[in-house]
């Protein structure tokens, strides 16, 4: 299948059904009650990662993704059902980003995970919903809302413990099938290779790594020379770098110092955190230099360049000194995971992940709602003893925010310390209650944290009107755009 990492789609979720205007009407029962059903949710968008699909190609021909409305209310109680869910399976390692901002919404790193991406409107209330004490025939509904819609650019980062980095003809795909079960071209020509393959080198039972072979970069890929750095982006996930470097080119004039220079050079223009990874060198295509000046030109070589780092000399093809390359990678790779258990270098850098943020600006509902579960929590945690505590509470509340982040984070040190440091408003907030205050001073202090929830619910239901006060839609109501 064609390798594509990257693809742009529309998402759409469905809106929400209408509510009903409806009065139980029978034989000898002439003045029935409201009986008016509300209209269903629309259908939900959802992603989910799965580690059988490896390409976004789907995603360039399915541009489109739309969820299911939901149906609208109707007499007799009845409810309209809700929009069908729609899943979109995505590679393991998408980035999801907004298209038009850039940011980052979520990122599918476990196969199986399944995020919400695009919530369904809610339906609107049918005039069974309005009926009260005092207005026992209400004519009242109110339509579905509309379901959250992005653009979005979608974008496959591999996963590989393991990343070959090198000039065209450097022998990495070579390499790639000497050591893993992956397959890929292998030509004498440069850029044979036009995607990245992944390949898994099993090392012993239920030990093993994934190798991930990009096609070769060349001086100037930063400007687009060859294929440029656009697959680069595939080993900032890897925990270690191998850098190929052919030692018997073809070409006798080609100087394979030089060459390896231009290449970390491009690396550094790329991305300083990829040219910071552990980076090893390979000497390949050994067998092609005689056996009396093997060692002479690969002492040379490592002079050269000013290496200080682990050095391999192999021959891909005749699959010498391969063994011991993928033994002490196996080894690195180990010692890497038990020292990170929890946290994966290959994630590392990719801190702008927040949480899933409606791109399309909220409806009003969903922002009074989100009002209201914040001042839940808030009141939860720091709770309203007195006026002091009312005060203390907004530096609580803005820290407590602020943690959410920071506890994500926790696998960095460096977070964990900030974190660490942000939280301690927090804790100093209940101490900086003021000198104590009569009990009655919390009277009003409750008052104005009800009052604070009590608007935010009101807009979440619209207020009961008058009996038969028509419905008029508001001009501004996103329902009608
Ligand atoms: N003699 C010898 N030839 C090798 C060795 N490794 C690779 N080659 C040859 O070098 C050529 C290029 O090898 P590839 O594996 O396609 O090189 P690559 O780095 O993947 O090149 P691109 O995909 O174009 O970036 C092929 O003809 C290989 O047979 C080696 O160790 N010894
Ligand atoms: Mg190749």
């Amino acid at each position: 299948m064609k390798f594509v990492d990257e693809a742009i789609i529309d998402v759409v979720a469905g809106n929400g059904g209408s509510g009903c205007i409806s009065f139980r009407r029978e034989k000898f029962i002439p003045f029935g009650g409201p009986n008016g059903g509300d209209g269903g949710r629309g259908g939900h968008i959802y992603l989910e990662a799965d580690r059988n699909i490896n390409t976004l190609i789907d995603y360039r021909y399915a541009r489109r993704h739309e969820a299911r409305n939901g149906e609208a209310g109707r007499g007799a109680d009845q409810f309209g059902a809700a929009g069908e869910d729609v899943v979109l399976r995505m590679p393991v390692g998408t980035i999801v980003r907004d298209f038009d901002t850039g940011e980052v919404l979520m990122e599918l790193l476990e196969h199986g995970e399944r995020r919400l991406l695009a919530k369904g409107g809610d339906g609107g209330f049918g005039n069974l919903h309005f009926k009260s004490s005092t207005n026992r025939a209400p004519r009242k509904k109110t339509l579905g809302w509309p379901g959250q819609a992005y653009k979005l650019k979608l974008e496959l980062r591999v996963l590989a413990d393991v990343g070959l980095l090198g000039m065209p003809n450097a022998g990495k795909s070579t390499l790639i099938t000497a050591i893993s079960n992956a397959r890929p071209k292998i030509a004498d020509y440069p850029f044979t290779t036009l995607h990245p393959n992944l390949g898994v080198v099993r090392v012993g039972p239920e030990k093993s790594f994934v190798v991930a072979d990009i096609p070769g970069l060349i001086e100037g890929a930063s400007e687009g020379a060859g294929l440029g750095h656009l697959f680069l982006r595939h080993l900032q996930r890897t925990r270690l770098l191998l850098h190929v470097v052919d030692l018997a080119p073809f070409d006798e004039g080609v100087d394979p110092v030089k060459q390896a220079k231009a290449i970390v050079k491009e690396l550094k223009i790329y991305d300083e955190s990829l040219y910071n990874k552990q980076r090893w060198l390979v000497l390949n295509k050994l067998d092609m230099v005689p056996a009396e000046e093997r060692v002479q030109r690969v002492v040379s070589f490592v002079k050269r360049y000013g290496w200080k780092g682990p050095v391999f000399e192999i021959s891909a093809l005749t699959r010498e000194g391969c063994e011991p390359l993928v033994q002490a990678i196996y080894q690195h790779v180990a010692a890497e995971q038990e020292h990170h258990e929890d946290r994966d270098l290959r994630f590392e850098g990719d801190d702008d992940t927040v949480p899933v943020q409606p791109v399309a600006a909220l409806t009003s509902r969903q922002a009074a709602k989100a009002a209201a579960q914040e001042n839940e929590a808030f009141e939860d945690l720091v709770p309203v003893k007195d006026e002091g505590a009312a005060t203390a509470a907004k530096p609580a509340r803005k820290a407590a925010a602020k943690k959410v982040p920071a506890k994500k984070a926790a696998a960095k040190k460096t977070a964990v310390k900030k974190a660490a440091a942000e939280k301690a408003p927090a804790e100093k907030a209940p101490a900086k209650k003021a000198p104590a205050k009569k009990v009655e001073a919390a009277k009003p202090a409750a008052k104005k944290a009800a009052a604070k929830k009590v608007p935010a619910k009101a807009s979440k239901k619209p207020a009961a009107p008058e009996a038969d006060e028509a419905y008029l839609p508001d001009p501004t109501d996103p329902r009608f755009r």
